[in-house]
Order: structure tokens, then C-alpha cells, then sequence
């Protein structure tokens, strides 16, 4: 059989509706000069429509040879000076943003069929506010935190056992122990575009993008 053939998949998949929910309306016209605002507007109605995780966000990144990578993580913060999230330096995301410097961000809210798409220069923060946020995490997330092997081949499940075990007993020893790989970035957006499906299919987009200064401008986009 060709690749991609298999009508029933096919059917099957054509046959799930989309955006078949009452949605909302985006007045463009209405919206802020700034992007920041609009942002934790449409956040805050994600989280009113209980859409589950509504902080967690697709993080994209390529790699050392241009190849793309893409994961989820939650975001831990937004403000004037962009968009935070945290992770292990060491990790293959870690790595990624040190060698581009630049990253883009994805929300999708499926009950309010709502789409956030954030492009930027990232930066690791100060020392001090990644050492903050990593003691902020749970015992187990700071225990597996310290092994540093995020996204390595697991080989035997017993060596990670011990080795958690042995993380969370140095953590027992000194409970304000931080890992200095842990790093909190920021995302500083110079492009943020805003993504409301209509069930007419007239999908509405908005797209902000920061001038040379420090001024957004806003644009409407073809869909
Ligand atoms: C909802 C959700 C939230 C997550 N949050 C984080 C996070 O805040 N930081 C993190 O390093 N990984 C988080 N992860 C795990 C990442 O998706 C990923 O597996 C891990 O960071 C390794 O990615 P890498 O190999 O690209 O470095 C989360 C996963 C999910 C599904």
C-alpha cells in the first residue's frame, strides 16, 4: 500500500469537525497598541473556558545543522520584557537556544479557537532569577533536575532509580541546593500574531511587529 493511502485514515480524519463550537469575535479594530495586554486577555479567557493547561505552549527551536525541533513547556511568566520559560541549559532545547539565540513560541486554546504565534531573540536571566525558579519547582522535579541527563538514552531503569534516589538525599543534605544549569529565558517577541477561527472559515488574524525602535505596529493578514 503507498504511503498515505489508506482511505479509512483518511476518511476518518476528514470526518472530525473543526472549530464546530461557538466561538468568539475578535474586533480587531478594538485591539491594544501593544501586544502584551491582548496576550493575558486571551490567556485569562482560556483559562475561564477551562481549557486545560492553558499556560503550556509549543517551544520551536533548529538545531546546529538548521534542522527544526519543536516541545512543550509551560510558561512561567510575561512582561514588558517578554515571554519566560525554564528549562535544563544542558538539555538539547538548552542547547539549541544557545547556538541560534532565537526561538518561537505557540498557544493553541481549542475551545475558543484561538492561536498565538510569538517569534523572538532569547536570553538566559540573571543567575539568581533561574536559581529562584528552580527552587520554586517540587523536590522531585529539582532531584531529576540534577542529573542533567534530560532527553539521554535510558538504558536501565534501575541506574535512574538510584540515581534519583541519590539526587533526593542531596537535596535532604542541603535543601537549597540549585542546579546552575537550570536557567530561566526570556523570549523578548518581535513578532506576535494574534489567530481567531471563524466556523465561516474567515479566519481573523492580527499580526504586531516591533519597528526598529520600540514601537509595534499592527497589520491584518490574509487567511
Ligand atoms: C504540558 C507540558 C509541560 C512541560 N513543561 C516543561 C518545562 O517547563 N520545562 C521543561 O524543561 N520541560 C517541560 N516539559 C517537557 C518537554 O516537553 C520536553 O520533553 C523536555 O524539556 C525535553 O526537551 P528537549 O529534549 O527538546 O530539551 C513539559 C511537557 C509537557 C507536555
Amino acid at each position: 500500500m503507498a504511503e498515505n493511502d489508506d482511505p479509512t485514515v483518511r476518511d476518518w480524519l476528514r470526518g472530525i469537525e473543526v472549530f464546530a463550537r461557538p466561538l468568539p469575535e475578535f474586533a480587531t479594530d478594538e485591539a491594544p497598541p501593544e501586544p502584551t495586554s491582548l496576550f493575558l486577555e486571551w490567556l485569562a479567557d482560556a483559562v475561564e473556558a477551562k481549557v486545560p493547561d492553558p499556560h503550556a505552549m509549543t517551544l520551536s527551536t533548529v538545531d546546529e545543522t538548521g534542522g527544526p525541533d519543536a516541545r512543550v513547556l509551560v510558561l512561567k511568566n510575561v512582561d514588558a520584557s517578554g515571554f519566560q520559560f525554564a528549562g535544563h541549559a544542558g538539555s538539547p532545547k538548552g542547547r539549541q537556544l544557545a547556538g541560534s539565540g532565537r526561538a518561537a513560541l505557540t498557544f493553541y486554546w481549542a475551545q475558543l479557537g484561538r492561536q498565538v504565534r510569538v517569534r523572538g531573540a532569547v536570553r538566559p536571566a540573571p543567575a539568581d532569577r533561574s536559581a529562584a525558579d528552580f527552587l520554586a519547582r517540587s523536590v522531585t522535579a529539582r532531584a531529576e533536575a540534577l542529573l542533567g541527563r534530560q532527553s539521554q538514552y535510558l538504558i536501565d531503569p534501575h541506574e535512574r532509580e538510584r540515581a534519583l534516589r541519590a539526587s533526593l538525599a542531596r537535596i535532604e543534605a542541603v535543601p537549597d541546593l540549585v542546579d546552575p544549569a537550570w536557567t530561566l529565558y526570556t523570549l523578548a517577541p518581535d513578532v506576535i500574531e494574534f489567530w481567531q477561527a471563524a466556523a465561516t472559515r474567515v479566519h481573523v488574524r492580527l499580526r504586531y511587529e516591533r519597528d526598529a525602535g520600540t514601537r509595534w505596529q499592527r497589520r491584518l493578514l490574509w487567511s
